[in-house]
Parts: structure tokens; sequence; C-alpha cells
């Protein structure tokens, strides 16, 4: 577990939080510009100190205020990439890999050179130096570098900011396999939604200091109170499902979650692979009785869970489909007419879906595109 619990002044600045999170997968701390999150990964790497609280990595304790422990930077392992990838101009790729693993004593390096250079892809670039290098390669070498210091934790900070769309889509899948690879935990620092939901486990939504809410992504996005914190104009859901099968013949996939089915564009995973899809609210509807005669593939059965204003004319609704949840922004006229409030039973509609490129890396549109399915 990752048990993180601080109280902190900077300044002017009050930082009280408190979270606990899987160690397995990404932990990405959300939240705007200022609202505290790179303060706590300081916290965590042990470049500021709380002034109370404790920070717990399995069990590992780096700092407990009551039992006076405050580990040094140095003997925390924890491995750290920063917005800029902060690799050493003057020697190789291969040089700055090295230096990571040679801070570490031979007989506690877990992780070895060769496996890393293969999981980021970097063995045709290992005799360049950096400055040649794309702002996707050098972030691939600074995961590399950070990863041979054998780290027991680490910490991202907007690893992704400096980089364009295209490059942004080439690393995301390089992260992916980080994840799901690699048995580190990872926190990661970012105010871009679409990277939460790709890659994130646990998201911990941070505002003015604090923990809005904090659980697995799906959970969270799933909250209405939470849309205008996210961004009230990307209020959506977000579903984790499973490639069930394909239908080449007509171009589709179908996916499943415990909610029932979705199709889609093929996509290119085999049978079995996890999918996650971001399923914004202003591309769900709802019906009272399932429809005949329209071209939407997609309809759930649902039941509404709760009813919240989203705007002057519009209300959002959260739908519980099996154990998941979907968002859907409609109006409130629609609201009052057919009698929507928790407990009524409905079919939602999903008229499209969001894609992230997928993780082969195939899709030619590096920004998220809405396929009518
Ligand atoms: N040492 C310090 N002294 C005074 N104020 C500080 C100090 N460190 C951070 N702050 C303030 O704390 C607040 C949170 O900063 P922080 O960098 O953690 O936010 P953030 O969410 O990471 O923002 P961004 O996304 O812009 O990087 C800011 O208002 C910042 O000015």
């Amino acid at each position: 577990m990752l048990d993180v619990q601080i109280r902190q002044r900077l300044g002017a600045f009050a930082l009280d939080i408190a979270f606990a999170a899987e160690e397995r997968g990404v932990t990405a701390l959300f939240g705007r510009s200022g609202s505290g999150k790179t303060s706590v990964i300081n916290a965590i790497a042990g470049l500021t100190r709380p002034d109370a609280g404790h920070i717990r990595v399995g069990d590992a304790v780096f700092f407990d205020s009551t039992r006076r422990i405050d580990v040094p930077v140095e003997k925390r392992r924890i491995g750290y990439v920063f917005q800029d990838s902060r690799l050493f101009p003057h020697m190789s790729v291969r040089s700055n890999l090295e230096y990571g693993l040679r801070r570490v004593p031979a007989a506690d390096r877990r992780i070895a050179f060769d496996p890393v250079v293969d999981l980021l892809g970097l063995g045709h670039l290992l005799d360049r130096r950096p400055r040649g290098l794309s702002g996707g390669e050098k972030q691939r070498v600074a995961f590399g570098r950070a990863l041979l210091a054998q780290p027991r934790l680490l910490l991202m900070d907007e690893p992704m900011a400096s980089l364009d769309s295209a490059r942004k889509a080439e690393i995301m899948p390089y992260i992916e396999r980080l994840r799901d690879e690699m048995r580190i935990p990872i926190v990661m620092v970012s105010h871009a939604l679409d990277e939460v939901v790709r890659l994130a486990t646990t998201m911990v939504l941070i505002a003015e200091g604090r923990v809005r809410a904090a659980g697995p992504v799906g959970t969270v996005m799933g909250r209405l109170d939470l849309s205008a914190a996210t961004g009230a104009h990307e209020a959506g859901a977000v579903l984790d499902l499973t490639v069930e099968r394909h239908i080449p013949a007509d171009g589709l996939s179908v996916l499943a979650f415990d909610g029932g089915h979705l199709t889609v564009p093929q996509i290119d995973r085999p049978p079995g692979s996890p999918v996650r899809l971001h399923i914004h609210a202003r591309d769900v509807i709802v019906a009272l009785e399932p429809p005949t005669g329209v071209s939407l593939r997609n309809a759930l059965a649902a039941r509404v869970v709760e009813v919240a204003e989203a705007g002057p004319s519009s209300a959002d609704l959260r739908l519980a489909v099996g154990g998941s949840f979907l968002i859907a922004r409609i109006t409130r006229a629609a609201v009052r007419e057919l009698s929507l409030a928790p407990g009524r039973e409905v079919v939602a509609l999903v008229k499209g879906i969001a894609f992230e490129p997928d993780s082969s890396g195939s899709a030619s549109d590096p920004r998220r595109r809405v396929v009518d399915v």
C-alpha cells in the first residue's frame, strides 16, 4: 500500500493531503495548476519535509513525524522523472543509463540493463547524445535511467507536458508497458485528463492543497459532484472492458464488461485484452424502452442513480450499468418529461466512443477521435 498523509505549510499555501493507493499500477495526482500536486511528490521524494504526518510505501516508512523518522532522499531509493528529461548532455544514451545502474551495488540490482533497453525501445539510440533526440526519446531515456537506479517507487512530474500530441501518443504505450511489466509503483502528476484516463489505476483529485476524491479511476470519474473539478466539458465516465471478439467482415469489435457489451470499430488487440474507454456524458442519451429502427448499436440496460444540475438547461444523470457507471448529459426538460429520478430503469444509448490511440500505436491520428457506432 502507498499511504500518504501529510500536512505542510509552504508560504501562504497549506497542503493537507491524505490518500492510500494500491502499490500496483499508476497513481495519478490530478488537479489544476497550483493545486499542490508537485508539492506532494516532492514530499514523497524527500526533497521537502512535511510538518506532520507519514509517508509509507509497502513496508518502507520514509517519513513519520510521531516516530521521528525522516529517511534522507538518497536512502529512499526513489526514481524521479521530471517534465524536462534532465539527461547529462555530454554523455551518450548508454552512459546516461549506466549512471543510474552504477549507483547501486551489483548485489542489489534487480532490474538489468538489457530488458530496460528492450522495454523502452532504446537499442538504436545507445550511442547517440541527448542533444539529437526527440522529446519523446529523451523521456524514454529518462525513464530508463530512473528504472536502472533500482527504485522502490517511481515518481513522474508531468512527464508528457513538454511533448506535442504526436510525441505524447508515442510515449504513452511505453508508460503502459512500464506500468504492466515492471513491479514498481508509479506516482504520476498530471493536469491532463486524457493521460489520467489512459494510464492511471488510482486517481487522486487534488484541489487547493486537499484531496477531493481518491479511488479507482472509474469510480472517481463516475461521480457527478466532481465533474467541475475534472473539467466539466470533459465530463464522462470511464469503463474498463475486455475484447470479447472481432467481426472482421463488419470491421467491428465486441467488448464486454460487467454491464453488458459495446460494439466499436475494430481495434487491434487480441481477444482477452483489457480496453479502457472514456465515454463522454454528451455522447450518452437515455430512452425508456429499447429503441427500434435506429442506427445506434450500443444500448445498455441501466438504472438512474443520481440526477444533478449541470447548467441552466442541462442535467447529468449517473447511471448504474452492471457494477459500472455511465454519465449522461441531457436537458432538464427531458428529465422532467421522462420522469427520470433515482431508481428509474432506462436504456442508455451510447452515441459515440472516444478512443485514445491504442497501445499498438496503430492509430494514424494521435488525437482522440470519436467514432459513431
Ligand atoms: N516553497 C514554497 N514556498 C511558498 N509557496 C510554495 C512553495 N512551494 C510551493 N508553493 C506554492 O504552493 C502551491 C502549490 O504548488 P505546486 O507546485 O505543488 O502545485 P501544482 O499543482 O504542482 O501546480 P503545477 O501544475 O502548476 O505545477 C502554489 O501556489 C505554490 O506557489
